[in-house]
């Protein structure tokens, strides 16, 4: 059976630590790919700074245009609404029978787990892999699984907020997807 690793995200920008988790679940659980799954509506954060799909797409296309095992699953932004993964995960399931699906977590998302839509239904349905995260802790009263993972204080809105601030992004993120916010001057630049 094919074993395939999602990391559902809101990628406002793609950043080093998604791609880090992705690699290194990826290993850990001998995953034949990593489908990196951008949400139209995250069900739990309102988006602060008005950003395109279209930008998050084309930052995302960039981000992991080097590795032929990652790939973007196009599933919730076909779908209006709050992106509800328990939703999502029932229409995969039912189109790639074929397929054992790995859901990719930060410590963040195992601590606000117990609020998921559905989650009692959903972890009967999917694997979760949780990562750890500075700051959050991975344990969970749910039947998970784990990967350890260099820790990496990174995340999104750091660096939406050093851009407005005028700090240097780079290393932080894929060079061609600070080129893209610089060119597109997102974020403030
Ligand atoms: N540095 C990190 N270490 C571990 N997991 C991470 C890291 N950054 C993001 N993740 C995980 O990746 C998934 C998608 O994250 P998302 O796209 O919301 O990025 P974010 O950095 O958390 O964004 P924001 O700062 O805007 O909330 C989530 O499961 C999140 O927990
Ligand atoms: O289904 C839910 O209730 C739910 C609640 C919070 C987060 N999620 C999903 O978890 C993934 C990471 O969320 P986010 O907001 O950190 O990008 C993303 O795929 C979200 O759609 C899903």
């Amino acid at each position: 059976m094919k074993k395939v690793g999602i990391l559902g995200g809101t990628f406002n920008p793609p950043h080093t630590g998604h791609l880090v988790i992705a690699n290194e679940v990826q290993h850990a659980y001998g995953l034949d790919e990593v489908w990196f799954m951008p949400n139209q509506v995250p069900p739990h954060k309102t988006v602060d700074v008005p950003i395109s799909q279209s930008d998050r797409l084309a930052m995302l296309e960039l981000a992991i245009a080097d590795n032929k095992q990652f790939r973007i699953e196009k599933a919730e932004l076909e779908r209006s609404g709050p992106s509800y993964t328990y939703e999502t995960m029932k229409i995969l399931k039912d189109m790639y029978k074929e397929i054992d699906f790995h859901f990719i977590i930060g410590g963040d998302m195992v601590e606000y787990l117990p609020k998921w839509h559905k989650i009692d239904e959903l972890v009967r349905m999917v694997k979760f892999v949780g990562v750890s995260r500075p700051s959050y802790s991975t344990e969970s009263s749910y039947d998970i699984l784990y990967a350890e993972t260099p820790q990496m204080d990174i995340s999104s809105s750091m660096i939406r907020e050093r851009v407005k601030g005028g700090k240097s992004i780079r290393y932080l993120l894929p060079d061609p997807v600070r080129v893209y916010i610089e060119e597109h001057g997102l974020y403030g630049t």
